[in-house]
Parts: C-alpha cells; sequence; structure tokens
C-alpha cells in the first residue's frame, strides 16, 4: 500500500510520516511541501525524527497523488480543497483530517468523492470516535427539556480555527441524538449581556494554550446534576494512527465520502 502526504513538514504531517514508516504493510510513497519551504529536498525519514528514508521533499503534489495509493492531508482549508480536486482526477484515495472548512472547500470534497473514495473526519482517534456515538445515545436518552449541553474544548496556541472540528462534531452528534439540525440550535459565541440560555441550545467555549494537543468535554447539565464526558489527548500519534488505518482501508474502497466511524465499524 503505498501512502503519500501532503504538506509533510507540519506537526501532523511529520507524525504522519512517522506512523506511514513504522507500518508494517505500509510504504511511504513521498512527501510534498509548498515551494519555498526550508526542508524541501531533505530526507522524509530524518524529517519524521527516523533512520534516513531514501526518499527526499519534493513540491510535486500531482507527481505525489500519481505514485500514491491513498494520500494523506492534515493541512489546510485551501490546500485540502485543492488536493480533493487531484484525488477526484487522478481515482486516488484521499483521507482529510483537516478542519475548518468553508463550504466551498467542502463541495471540492463532495464532488472528489463521486471518483474517488475519501475518509473525512476532524479526529481520527479512537477514542473521540467513541465518544460521538455515546454522545448521541446519551443525547438521545435524556432529551432537551431538563438538560442542557456545552462543549468544551483545549489546544494548543498555535490552532487556527475555532472551536475544534471535534468539538463541532460532537455538536452534530448531540444535535442528531435529539433530531435537529445542529445550526439551528448553536451557540458559538456568548459575549456581553447575552440574556438567560435558551432551552434546547447546544453552547460552545474555546480555550487555547501553551502546547495542549486536544482536549474536549461535552457537560449535560439538569438542575442537582451534571453528567461530563472527556477525552484528552496525549500526543498526536493516536490521529497518526487513525489516518493511517483509514488509507489502508480507502485503498480497497470504491468512490465515496467515509467517515471515520465508517473505518472504526462504529
Ligand atoms: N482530524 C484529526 O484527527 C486532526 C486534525 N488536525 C487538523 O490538521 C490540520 C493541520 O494541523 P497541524 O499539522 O497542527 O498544522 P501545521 O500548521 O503544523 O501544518 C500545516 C501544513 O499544511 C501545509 N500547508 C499550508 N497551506 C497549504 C496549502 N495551501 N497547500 C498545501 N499545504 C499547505 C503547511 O506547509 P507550510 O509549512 O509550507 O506552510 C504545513 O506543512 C488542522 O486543520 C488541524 O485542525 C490536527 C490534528 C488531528
Ligand atoms: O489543530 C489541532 O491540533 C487539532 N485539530 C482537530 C480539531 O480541530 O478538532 C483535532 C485535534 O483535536 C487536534
Amino acid at each position: 500500500m503505498r501512502i503519500g502526504i501532503v504538506g509533510c513538514g507540519g506537526r501532523m504531517g511529520r507524525m504522519l510520516m512517522r506512523e506511514v514508516l513504522d507500518t508494517p504493510g505500509a510504504t511511504l510513497s513521498g512527501g510534498t511541501m509548498r515551494p519555498g519551504n526550508p526542508d524541501l529536498g531533505k530526507d522524509l525519514g530524518t524529517l519524521a525524527g527516523l533512520e534516513p528514508a531514501g526518499i527526499v521533499s519534493t513540491g510535486d503534489v500531482d507527481a505525489l497523488f500519481a505514485a500514491s495509493d491513498a494520500v494523506i492531508d492534515f493541512t489546510t482549508p485551501a490546500g485540502t480543497a485543492a488536493h480533493a480536486a487531484l484525488a477526484g482526477r487522478h481515482d486516488t484515495a484521499l483521507v482529510v483530517g483537516t478542519t475548518g472548512l468553508a463550504p466551498d472547500q467542502q463541495a471540492a470534497i463532495d464532488a472528489a468523492s463521486k471518483t474517488a473514495a475519501l475518509v473525512q473526519a476532524p479526529n481520527m482517534s479512537l477514542g473521540v470516535n467513541l465518544l460521538l456515538a455515546l454522545v448521541e445515545d446519551v443525547a438521545r436518552t435524556l432529551g432537551p427539556d431538563v438538560w442542557d449541553i456545552e462543549i468544551v474544548e483545549m489546544h494548543h496556541r498555535h490552532k487556527v480555527d475555532a472551536p475544534s472540528g471535534t468539538a463541532l462534531g460532537l455538536g452534530r452528534a448531540a444535535a442528531a441524538g435529539r433530531g435537529v439540525d445542529l445550526a439551528a440550535v448553536s451557540d458559538r459565541v456568548r459575549d456581553g449581556h447575552t440574556g438567560a440560555r435558551e432551552a434546547g441550545h447546544i453552547g460552545f467555549a474555546t480555550l487555547r494554550g501553551g502546547d495542549v494537543v486536544g482536549d474536549h468535554t461535552v457537560i449535560f447539565a439538569a438542575e442537582g446534576e451534571r453528567i461530563e464526558l472527556t477525552h484528552k489527548a496525549g500526543s498526536r500519534a493516536i490521529f497518526a494512527r487513525g489516518a493511517v488505518r483509514a488509507a489502508i482501508w480507502a485503498g480497497g474502497k470504491g468512490p465515496g465520502l467515509y467517515s471515520m466511524r465508517d473505518v472504526l465499524g462504529l
């Protein structure tokens, strides 16, 4: 299974190369960087913190798609939209971990999934994907009349999108459990004289600081009691492990847009 990494110099890009190089049956088919990146032309194994792999980073994204059975993309929304178009053209499977996509960028992914297998998930860890199923169940069981739902997330100081893709995914799971559309009930920002909380709404709070890999808590609050479901990521390796598993799974699939819950059978 030939797996390529776009944005291979990023925090996740390096972790993903390490995971591919450490996975039996997987071959690292290449890694790309943008023009001007000082690490262009460097050995991918060295960039991943391992022994030299005998293959260097390049700027040729088209050639990477041609040479791969699957490509993994944890970059930026603009980058991901361009990579999705290449996946569709080459019929190469694409695993998308990038968060914060605008509707037109999501449309590029939907279009590519007509001709290639795409797996998209805001969080590739096993724990968060289990949490999604739990949250949907708990929200369904408790209902909106007595229980308020609030979602709190914290990430490192470099993160550029908010709320995190995972927090929004947890919100969608809670809304699905209640049989409502998240967009109609979400309170993503509160500031000043907001008035009392509206029944049935799902609130979000975002914290940023230090090197926090990713913490998410879904709070179900009623009068006199509270349930909190929390996931804490201790290392980016959990995301990389899930993404490589998704790439191997997608390599054998026909065109379509799949989720990590499909990959894990949850
Ligand atoms: N689904 C999941 O499980 C997870 C998702 N993420 C998401 O992954 C994304 C990346 O996170 P992280 O690795 O921390 O971010 P980084 O900023 O460390 O890395 C981003 C990478 O994308 C590259 N890049 C930027 N713009 C473009 C472009 N237009 N075309 C191609 N490549 C581009 C950068 O290259 P350059 O250095 O040249 O700018 C860099 O290599 C985020 O959206 C984050 O939320 C993160 C962790 C887990
Ligand atoms: O940017 C990050 O770092 C992360 N992003 C993802 C998100 O937005 O949910 C997943 C993870 O929590 C780390």
